[in-house]
């Protein structure tokens, strides 16, 4: 088999031996590589004309860590995975760090995260470049750092500076670490070997101390002050993630290590190591980074060797909130934007409000004044479309309405260049209509964001069967340079995400009204995982665009809407969501929320309309069921989506409910989640509840053909990826 990686060894004529990682693109650090390390180093030390070591990382990266391909098969046996120990102590802390007489040096660019940080701590020295970033990012991954990570950082950074990295799998850069002691100094990209193989002699000849970072104490806290941080990282912790194990087994990894002593550590971090790298948790966060990845690669688009055309000038059509959220988008990116808006007043709301958005930044100590003033810069308000005559994109973001749409599209092919993207951030409204009264199909897309436009990470982009594949990998570039994920979908009502989660609020009422308390529901779905839960999430979307959006499924899915007054009777009567302060909770002056008993007659109410009654074998209902009964559903749209071919692949779906949603990632997203019950499961529960309520749980057809053959949801590729898809 071919081996993945390897390093080279070279000895240069002043007795130093670099050590090169190579493994495209990252230099990950397969086992191959690490076998080659060990047989590299095991020769410098034994060469009589080596005298002092150099590690570093081919073309400008020293390496993004452990290889994170490797983990499926070492999670399910089909690759021979090192002893436990092996790499972390007898390797790295007795061979490396221990050798007794050649000292190491890492010459770091680009980036040392994870195992490649690691590697790169147990030399007695390290050298960077200022840009270069450095971190332990693997609790993102379910893990903790394996490779003596959670022993030496604290010893290099202090316990809480260590905590912080580790806990928020953060990098810092080059600057910072020098600042904090994790590297010893600072040099321009030309010079770092030369620096570094000079350092190592010195350390050699005792010029410079010979450091071994797992035995450093001056930046441990005492043992007092230790305790009290690492009490407060724990109730952090269970705040904050209380549904995760990892975060708390690198604290007491972390903790042993003090405690005990740094080999204590190293050991107890072998066995936490291990055991969480088969952990549920892991693999699907493993999952969510090959699928976040993976959203840019689709066949028959991005295959095709299509060059992304540069995107120089954005105009952006209607200030309110959509359109106004992503200017302040695309002026983070330093894309100049033209905000064009009807009318004065409008046109200065829409500013004030971009205004508004980065000041907030400025608050918070993310963004410097100075960026604000230069973001600012990039912005121009205008009231009409002569602007528009250099534009090399357009995204119209005006209320929907799709006449409205129909004389913007046509207005915009007279005014804009002919090679302009034509882009709608419609969340409901079918691109083909928008696009009826020109002749520019080829260059018309979806660019729906989520609200805040700013702040939201995903980017659906949506294509008809004729927008051009030029245009879609311009769009994704756009999107990847304003730092949101992009998912590319067909065009249908409600794309991929308000289409799978349209289900979730539904079926939360079909509960209420068999007698299950709306409380108890959010509760149970927050328990899960989700921000917030669906009575919560309507309340903040507001109550006029959850019965916009109702309608459109009404029309469109007629036999699979649950038909429910819930909604319409509170707004009728004033109670629309967050914003009048009242929906299925209260709001204080501060909006935050509380239950309101007064909701139990709108409930009744609706009941009674619906003609339906409570239900007492609902009322005993577990946590797991309420989570069930409200996910099912969104898993059958989501196979309805996949099978329609309105998404590429099954694991786009998971990263659109993660970013669009709020799906909890270490779930693995919602189909991952879903395969981790599986089909027949899923089938059979939904196979019951039609049974027993109606068709609005009905499986679909892909879901039944998957169940029967007790197959996954996931392992499954439409045949057709086209965009084309009717409900
Ligand atoms: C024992 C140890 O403690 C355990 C570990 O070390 S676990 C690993 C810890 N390391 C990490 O978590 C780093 C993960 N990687 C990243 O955060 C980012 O990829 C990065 C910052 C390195 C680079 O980001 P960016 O430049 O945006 O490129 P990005 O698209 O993410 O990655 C480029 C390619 O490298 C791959 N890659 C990145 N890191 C990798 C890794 N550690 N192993 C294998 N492949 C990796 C990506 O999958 C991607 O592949 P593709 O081109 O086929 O899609």
């Amino acid at each position: 088999m071919d081996k993945k990686g390897r390093t080279v060894l070279e000895v240069g004529a002043d007795g130093v031996a670099v050590i090169t990682l190579i493994n495209p693109p990252v230099n990950s650090l397969s086992i191959d590589v690490l076998h080659s390390l060990k047989a590299n180093y095991d020769e410098a030390l034994r060469r009589n004309d080596v005298k002092a070591i150099v590690v570093t990382g081919a073309k400008g990266k020293f390496s993004g860590g452990f290889d994170i391909t490797a983990f499926g098969g070492v999670q399910d046996g089909r690759t021979a995975a090192p002893k436990p120990g092996f790499v972390s102590v007898e390797v790295l802390t007795d061979t490396v760090e221990g050798a007794a007489s050649k000292p190491s040096v890492a010459a770091i660019d680009g980036l040392a995260l994870g195992g490649g940080l690691e590697v790169a701590m147990v030399c007695h020295a390290r050298i960077s470049t200022a840009g270069a970033q450095l971190g332990l990012p693997e609790l993102q991954l379910g893990i903790i750092p394996g490779f003596g990570g959670t022993q030496r950082l604290p010893r290099l950074v202090g316990l809480s500076k260590a905590l912080e990295m580790m806990l928020t799998s953060k990098p810092i850069k080059g600057e910072e670490a020098y600042t904090l002691g994790l590297v010893d100094a600072i040099v321009s990209p030309e010079e770092l070997i030369s620096t570094a193989r000079r350092w190592a002699l010195d350390i050699l000849e005792r010029r410079r101390p010979w450091v071994a970072s797992l035995y450093k104490t001056d930046k441990i806290e005492p043992l007092g002050e230790a305790r009290e941080i690492l009490k407060f990282a724990r109730a952090q912790a269970r705040k904050q993630a209380p549904n995760l194990k990892h975060p708390l087994v690198c604290i007491g990894v972390v903790e042993e290590g003090i405690v005990a002593g740094p080999r204590a550590g190293l050991w107890k971090e072998v066995e936490g190591f291990q055991v969480l790298l088969h952990s549920d948790t892991c693999k699907s966060l493993v999952h969510v980074f090959f699928a976040q990845r993976g959203t840019t690669k689709v066949p028959g688009v991005t295959n095709r060797g299509l060059v992304p055309r540069r995107v120089k000038k954005v105009a952006i059509l209607g200030g309110g909130l959509m359109g106004s959220g992503i200017a302040t988008a695309l002026i983070l990116s330093n894309y100049p934007v033209l905000l064009k808006e009807v009318n004065d007043k409008f046109l200065q709301a829409g500013l004030d409000r971009v205004k508004a958005n980065l000041q907030s930044r400025v608050k918070k100590g993310k963004m410097s004044q100075e960026k604000f003033e230069k973001s600012m810069s990039l912005i121009k308000g205008v009231l009409d479309y002569e602007g528009f005559r250099d534009v090399d994109m357009v995204i119209e973001a005006v209320i929907e309405n799709v006449s409205l749409k129909q004389q913007i599209f046509a207005d915009l092919e007279n005014y804009c260049p002919p090679h302009c993207i034509l882009a709608s951030n419609t969340s409901t409204i079918d691109l083909n209509l928008i696009g009826q009264k020109t002749k520019s199909q080829d260059r018309i897309i979806g660019a729906h964001f989520f609200s805040p436009a700013h702040v939201m990470p995903l980017l659906e982009i949506v294509r008809t069967e004729r927008t051009s594949p030029q245009v879609i990998v311009d769009l994704l570039d756009v999107g990847k340079k304003i730092k949101k994920t992009p998912v590319v979908v067909g065009n249908c009502t409600g794309f991929a995400v308000n289409r799978m989660f349209f289900p979730y609020t539904q079926s939360a009422i079909l509960l209420v009204e068999h007698g299950v308390d709306v409380y108890q529901i959010d509760k149970a779905v927050t328990k899960f995982g989700m921000p917030m839960g669906p009575f919560r999430l309507a309340d903040l979307v507001g109550f006029g665009v959850a019965v916009a959006t109702g309608m459109q499924y009404v029309e469109n899915f007629p036999e699979r809407v649950y038909k429910s007054m819930l909604i319409p009777l509170m707004q009728e009567d004033k109670r629309a969501g967050e914003t009048t302060r009242k929906g299925f909770y209260k709001y204080d002056a501060k909006r935050k929320a509380s239950p309101d008993p007064e909701i139990k007659k709108y409930i009744e109410k609706s009941r009674q309309i619906s003609g339906v009654s409570i239900d007492p074998k609902l009322a005993k209902l577990s946590e797991k069921d309420i989570v069930e009964f409200v996910f099912l559903p969104v898993v059958n749209e989501a196979c309805r989506v996949l099978d329609e071919g309105i998404a590429v692949k099954a694991a786009d779906l998971d990263i659109a409910g993660i970013m669009g949603m709020g799906f909890p990632p270490y779930r693995g997203g919602i189909m991952f989640w879903a395969d981790s019950l599986g089909s027949k499961y899923i089938y059979s529960r939904l196979q019951e509840w039609t049974s027993m309520y109606g068709d609005f749980f009905k499986p679909c057809t892909y879901l039944a053909e998957r169940a029967s053959k007790g197959a996954s949801l996931r392992g499954w590729r439409p045949q057709h990826s086209s965009s084309q898809a009717t409900p």
